[in-house]
């Protein structure tokens, strides 16, 4: 569909403006290009357009001191930033410097286009919004990969709102990260932000420590207590792993979400509260509402915002740069020297499967700083189960021949000689013990497997002082 308005274009790099001057001009749009910030704040000067898309990073003035210069005379006018410098800071400053939206490059063109028509289409309502203060200190989330990206863009696109969010993810991918961020820059911020833990609490216990009770409300209520509700009164509430919710809180809390106030167990008082929900989970809500686990009223009361949590294996390009993170961390709390991965192992890192996500590479990172022997950490320092789930996820040839590479080296470092004196025989026991778990023991089949004749294998075993029995039938 064709449209009217005026937008401006600024990218220093003249590939990117030709690209989106053709495909905005394509939807009728009239455009302007500029290669720098100077230039429009000069033609600014002249008449403003309905939005403006910039580059961050230009020479010159960058795109973030433009749009400082232009919310000075122009608070209303939408502006989109473009960057490749992709951090939630940025993200979000842009916001609170009052942009429209945040286009991480590189970015699909209808999409940039998409945007670039909301933000025309939306200039006049956009005047009315005032950006809050928010606190920006989320430097903490790391997330350089285009799964995580979307993730940001949701939460800059949030930052000015107390909807409800529903947060996917498995465990470990940092969805209370997520929430924690979504509250901080929300109008809300300075207000509490009370995470609780379905899963974590016996059922019996869930009601009270949600809505409160009274003073002997049950056995053990020796006095009164404010449930988190209460606590949260102006803030937002995280209900972690909302899919463990029993039934009966289920029903209580859609009464909450709907009247906006509740009683506390025991109690005959209304309480009245302003609440925002962020709710998460690592199941399929919709599965459990399908398999009657889960209130569809409430499913569609939480399910307003959805955020998607990408899985770590969905974002190994971060897996490096949070492992720094966590040996930088880890190293600080232990007031102790940060480890550094030498190349090989962080190529090893980035291949495992991580089944637990980040909290797994986290406790890895922990794990190294206390246990790794050297300042560079080796394949071989990894702990042993990740080695051993890698060995069953997917064993790559060149998994072991990395570990066996730094063994090498860590051997020859420490002046040992002669290394393959011990080396092979390590390589031909594992070979011929692996070969006979296969085989229930059976030397004939094993010497098969490994390519060899029954005798050498035989022979082998003695050889390398093997106390292996001979199976009955062999
Ligand atoms: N992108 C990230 N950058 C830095 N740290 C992260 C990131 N994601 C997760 N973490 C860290 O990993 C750990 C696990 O994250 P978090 O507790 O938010 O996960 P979760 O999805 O809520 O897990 P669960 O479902 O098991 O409660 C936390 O210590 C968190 O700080």
């Amino acid at each position: 569909m064709k449209m009217s308005g005026n937008v401006w274009i600024v990218d220093d790099d003249r590939s990117i403006r030709w690209v989106l001057e053709r495909a905005l001009d394509q939807v009728g749009l009239e455009i302007r290009t500029f290669e720098s910030a100077d230039e429009v704040l000069k033609q600014l000067k002249h008449g403003a357009p309905d939005a403006v898309i910039s580059d961050i990073r230009m020479p010159g003035m960058d795109g973030l001191e433009m749009l400082n210069i232009i919310r000075e005379t122009h608070a209303d006018m939408p502006i989109i930033i473009m960057t490749a410098h992709s951090d939630l800071d940025s993200a979000v400053a842009s916001y609170q410097g009052g942009a429209f939206e945040y286009l991480p490059k590189p970015f699909d063109i209808d999409e940039a286009v998409a945007l670039v028509k909301r933000a025309v289409e939306h200039a006049v309502e956009q005047r009315s919004e005032i950006v809050t203060d928010a606190e920006v200190d989320t430097a903490e989330i790391i997330g350089e990969a285009p799964a995580m990206q979307e993730v940001f863009r949701a939460i800059g696109r949030l930052s000015h709102s107390n909807i409800t969010v529903l947060i996917n993810g498995e465990s470990g991918t940092g969805k209370e990260l997520v929430a924690h961020a979504l509250h901080k820059h929300s109008p809300r911020s300075s207000q509490s932000f009370i995470p609780l833990n379905m899963a974590a609490i016996p059922k019996d216990l869930i009601e009270s420590e949600l809505f409160g009770h009274e003073k002997g409300a049950f056995t053990g209520a020796a006095s009164a207590r404010r449930g988190r509700f209460e606590q949260a009164d102006g803030g937002t509430l995280f209900l972690d792993e909302i899919g463990d919710m029993p039934a009966e809180t289920q029903t209580r809390l859609l009464r909450v979400l709907a009247d906006g106030e509740f009683y506390r167990v025991g109690g005959h008082t209304p309480v009245k509260v302003d609440v925002r929900i962020i709710a998460a989970t690592h199941q399929n809500l919709e599965g459990l509402v399908q398999q009657g686990r889960f209130r569809e009223d409430l499913f569609h009361r939480l399910n307003v915002i959805r955020i998607h949590i990408p899985t770590l294996s969905e974002r190994r390009e971060d897996i490096a740069r949070l492992a720094r993170h966590f040996l930088q961390r880890s190293a600080e709390e232990l007031n102790v020297e940060p480890k550094v991965l030498k190349a090989e192992t962080e190529e090893f890192m980035c291949d495992l499967a991580w089944p637990g996500n980040v909290r797994q590479l986290e406790n890895t990172c922990r794990w190294l700083t206390v246990m790794a022997s050297g300042r560079e950490v080796l394949v071989s320092d990894m702990p042993p189960e990740l080695v051993e789930q890698q060995g069953k996820a997917e064993v790559t040839t060149s998994n072991w021949e990395h570990a066996l590479r730094n063994w090498a080296d860590q051997q020859l470092a420490a002046g040992h000689k002669s290394i393959l004196d011990s080396a092979v025989p390590s390589f031909e026991k594992i070979m011929i013990e692996t070969a006979l778990t296969h085989t229930a023991g059976r030397r004939r089949d094993a010497a098969e497997l490994l390519g060899w004749g029954r005798n050498t294998l035989t022979r082998k075993i003695k050889e390398l002082n093997m106390a292996i029995e001979s199976a009955e039938d062999d």
